[in-house]
């Protein structure tokens, strides 16, 4: 295991992929939800057979694979569609994350994971054996330049590693529950935060969907309150691209720093 996780999280075209794809390519390890949820229900796989068996044959494109498109309007259109699609795919994705980490080689890894902040109805929710979300201790920003800054830091590395809800070799068995509770053994968690207006332009620029499901996309997350809420740090990708890298690589530095000191 790479003994120090950071989860990444973000709203829906916030500008994830764009930050993961940098931190890439300074050596580190990104075990991503959206690619893990692809695998869960690829061609031959156990969990396409589910979702065939709970939405019906007309789930598949003609390939035989996921029509992608149709579900996504299916499951932003139907809260219970999307609650049942989520049951099969998110125990998976919890699997696959683990394992890549597990697996990962350098001084720290990245999951990147969109509904890090999404906490299920208590209805839907599986029972969780930690309080570890609801315990943790607001972020505690730190301004690291300016007066507008690109990205925050939270406390220092002692602070960090005593943190409730830090638990990095926790079994995996203790990850029931939703959001922030699911990932007991990530070390800290690092926010890409963007207005709702950008997130919105974006997807739109990016997916050619139509304004309506782009809405319906943004409503079914968790609001951007909700994750700040679980941040340790925040880069705030509403500037250019090229800004991105001297961003990732100060959030690199540090957790190096904070890997090297606590792993
Ligand atoms: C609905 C599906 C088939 C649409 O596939 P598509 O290729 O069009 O989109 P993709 O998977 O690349 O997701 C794009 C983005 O949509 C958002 N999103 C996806 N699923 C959800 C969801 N259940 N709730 C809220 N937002 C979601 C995320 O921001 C994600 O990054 C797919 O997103 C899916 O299987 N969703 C359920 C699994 C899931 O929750 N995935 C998110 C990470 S685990
Ligand atoms: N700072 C930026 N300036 C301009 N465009 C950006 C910026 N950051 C991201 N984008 C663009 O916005 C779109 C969404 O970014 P990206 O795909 O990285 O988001 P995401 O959070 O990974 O999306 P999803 O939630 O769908 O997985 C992409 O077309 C990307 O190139």
């Amino acid at each position: 295991m790479a003994d120090y996780v950071v989860g990444l999280t973000g709203g829906v075209a916030s500008g994830k992929s764009e930050v993961t794809r940098r931190f890439e390519a300074l050596g580190i390890t990104v075990a991503d939800a959206d690619l893990a949820a692809r695998d869960a229900v690829a061609i031959g796989s156990a969990g396409l057979a589910e979702v065939v068996a709970a939405f019906g044959a007309d789930a598949l494109a003609p390939d035989g694979s996921l029509d992608r498109p149709a579900m996504r309007r299916r499951v932003f259109a139907d809260d219970a569609a999307r609650l049942r699609l989520e049951a099969i795919i998110h125990p998976r994705v919890r699997t696959l994350l683990y394992a890549t980490c597990a697996a990962a080689r350098g001084p720290y890894a990245i999951a990147a994971i969109p509904l890090l902040a999404e906490v299920l109805p208590a209805s839907a929710a599986p029972p969780s054996p930690s309080p570890a979300a609801a315990t943790q201790p607001p972020p505690a920003m730190q301004a690291v330049s300016g007066a507008a800054p690109a990205y925050s830091f939270g406390p220092e590395a002692g602070a960090v590693a005593d943190a409730p809800g830090c638990a990095p070799h926790a079994p995996l068995a203790a990850a029931t529950g939703t959001g922030r509770d699911a990932y007991p053994w990530l070390r800290r968690v690092l926010v890409v935060d963007v207005p709702v207006a950008v997130q919105r332009a974006r997807l739109l620029a990016r997916d050619g969907i139509d304004a309506a499901l782009a809405d319906r996309m943004i409503a079914a997350q968790a609001t951007r309150a909700q994750r700040l809420a679980i941040a340790d740090d925040v880069l705030v990708n509403d500037g250019p691209l090229d800004a991105l890298d001297a961003h990732v690589a100060a959030l690199d530095a540090r957790y190096r720093g904070l890997a090297a000191a606590n792993g």
